[in-house]
Order: C-alpha cells, then structure tokens, then sequence
C-alpha cells in the first residue's frame, strides 16, 4: 500500500530500529503513533517529528495498554493501517553459569515482551485494521514484526532470547495465512547487528567480535536500513507470510570472544 496518508503504529518506536521507522514513515507522508513503554524518549521523539507523530506510552505486554494506544490511533488518525511490532529488550545469561541454573523468571521476561509482546500487539491491531475499506488489492493493512539473526544462529547465552525471536518467525506465515481473508498482509524482518543502545548493551568485546564477523558490509547496520526496508514491504503487496534477514551476510559465531 501507498504510505501516503496512511496511520502507522510503532511499537518500540521511541529507540532504535523503531525510532528510524516513526522518522522515514512520518517523512514520508504517514502519521504514525509511537508506542513505547519510554515515555521520556517517546515524548521527545514526537516533538521532534511535529503534527505527523504522537506518542503514547505503551506496554506491549498488557492488553489494556494496547487497546489504549489504538484507541488513540483511532481517534487521532481515524483508524490504523500499519503496525511496526520493534519493541522487544535484551538478554545475555548461559543455560547453566557460574551461580547456576538461567534465571526462569528472566527468560518468561524475554518471552513475555518480545514474543508474547509482539503477538498481543498483532491481534489487537489486525481487529482495528479489519475495520478499513480495502484498496484495489482488497488490502486492509500491513504488519511487520522483528526477530532477529539470532533467531537461527543463537550464541552462547541467547537460550532466552533467540527462543523468543524463534517464535516470532514461527508464527510469521500462521498469522499471515490467519489475516489473508482479512486483506493483512504479515512479514518479519530478522535483523542482524544494528548500531542501535540494544546492541550497545552487548560487552565492547562482543562487539568487535561480531563486527569481525560481518562479510559485506564490514559494518553495523543503520537503523534507517531496518526502517527503508520496512517501508518497502508496506509498498510491496507481494511480500506476505515471510522472514526476510538484514544482516549484511553475518552469521552468528559460537564464540563471542
Ligand atoms: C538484563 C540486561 C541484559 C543486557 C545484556 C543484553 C546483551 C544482548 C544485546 C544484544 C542485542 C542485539 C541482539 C540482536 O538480535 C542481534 C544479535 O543477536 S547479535 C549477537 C549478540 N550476542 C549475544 O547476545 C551473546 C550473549 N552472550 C554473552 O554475552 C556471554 O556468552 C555470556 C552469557 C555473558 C556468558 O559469557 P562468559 O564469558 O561465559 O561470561 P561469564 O560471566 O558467564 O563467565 C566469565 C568467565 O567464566 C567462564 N565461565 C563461564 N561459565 C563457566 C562454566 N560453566 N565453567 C567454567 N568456566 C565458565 C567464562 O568462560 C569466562 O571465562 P574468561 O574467558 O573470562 O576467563
Ligand atoms: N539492534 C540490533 O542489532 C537488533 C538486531 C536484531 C533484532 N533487534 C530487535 O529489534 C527491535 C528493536 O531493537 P533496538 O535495537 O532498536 O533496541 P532499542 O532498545 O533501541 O529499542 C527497543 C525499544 O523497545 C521499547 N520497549 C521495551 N520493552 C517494551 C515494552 N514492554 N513495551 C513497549 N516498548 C518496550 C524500549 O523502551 C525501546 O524504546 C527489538 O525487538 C530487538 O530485539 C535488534
């Protein structure tokens, strides 16, 4: 679909690959909600954009929240076109460390916002996009999630994480087959490393390290590479039901050191 005129939600979007998304989607010519749990960042970033952007402090991981945030978007923006599920955190503990067992309350954590996060977000908002007139293509609206690399090539110490991005590329097509009828597409993108504060939390070390890993180019990415992407698979009424990889042909190595 045309991004022009269009509303767009962005969860996680007052940070990183989502920040860069609420930035091109709003250039661009589309109004967008930043849904973000970071009130401070979330205020300052819809500032910054102006009467394209709103923020709504927002926490995937409650229903209520969520509903709260499309209540918004429909009431400022007349209804939702585009969800940009990025909120998601970090985590790095082995299966079995030096003081024992992975922390379980750590993992639910993980699964909590970065899986069960992005699937509470998807479902609420496909109810709000089922709602729109279909275009041409008898299309209602667009959702795109973010797993990650390490969703395939997890490293030591991302049991907790790579689950949780292994499950958003699991549900990528089932969702997608769900919404067909609805005219909502579903894609997901599988970042690789992003010059983003998530990345900036792994140890200096892993990071030269990873970035020795990366064939072409032999960089972070930037997050605006995440955010041209996603505004493509909203243009592209092709791309459904898939997982693409940004990663600049990186494959995880088992050592980060
Ligand atoms: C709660 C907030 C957490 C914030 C951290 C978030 C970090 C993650 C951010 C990533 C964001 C981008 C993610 C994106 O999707 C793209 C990617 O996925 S890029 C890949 C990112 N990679 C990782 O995240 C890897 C994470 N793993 C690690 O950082 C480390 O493996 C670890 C989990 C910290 C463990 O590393 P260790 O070196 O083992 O450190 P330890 O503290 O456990 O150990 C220190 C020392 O002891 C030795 N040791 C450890 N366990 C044992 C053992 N069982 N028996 C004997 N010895 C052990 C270990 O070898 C170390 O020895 P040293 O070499 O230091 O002498
Ligand atoms: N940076 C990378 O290299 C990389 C690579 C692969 C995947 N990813 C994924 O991309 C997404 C964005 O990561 P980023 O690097 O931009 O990180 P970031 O920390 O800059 O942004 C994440 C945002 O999510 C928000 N958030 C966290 N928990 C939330 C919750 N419960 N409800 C609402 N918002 C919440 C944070 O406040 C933050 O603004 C994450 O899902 C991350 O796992 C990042």
């Amino acid at each position: 679909m045309e991004l022009s005129g269009k509303s767009v939600m962005v969860t996680g979007g007052a940070s990183g690959l989502g920040a860069a998304c609420v930035r091109l989607f709003s250039q661009s010519g589309a109004r967008v909600l930043i849904a973000d749990i970071n009130s401070e960042g979330g205020q300052k970033l819809a500032q910054e954009i102006g009467a394209a952007a709103r923020f709504v402090q927002t926490n995937v991981v409650d229903e209520a929240s969520v509903q709260a945030a499309l209540k918004e978007a429909q009431e400022a923006f007349g209804g939702l076109h585009v969800l940009v599920n990025c909120a998601g955190i970090g985590l790095a503990e082995r299966t079995l460390g030096r003081h024992g067992p992975h922390s379980l309350e750590a993992f639910t954590r993980v699964i909590q916002v970065n899986l069960i996060g992005t699937f509470n977000a998807l479902r609420l908002a496909a109810q709000l996009m089922s709602n729109n007139e279909p275009n041409t293509e008898g299309e209602r609206g667009v959702i795109i999630n973010t797993a990650s690399v390490a969703a395939f090539d997890g490293q030591i110490g991302q049991a907790a994480y790579s689950a949780s991005k292994g499950g958003i590329v699991g549900m990528t097509l089932p969702v997608a087959r769900d919404l067909a009828r609805n005219g909502i597409r579903v894609v997901t993108i599988a970042p690789g490393i992003f010059d983003t504060p998530l990345m900036a939390a792994l140890p200096e070390p892993a990071r030269v390290s990873l970035l020795q890993q990366a064939p072409f180019p032999p960089r972070l990415g930037k997050p605006e590479e995440y955010a041209l992407l996603a505004r493509h698979i909203v243009e592209n009424p092709m791309l459904n039901g898939e997982v693409i990889r940004l990663d600049g042909a990186i494959r995880l190595p088992y050592l980060i050191r």
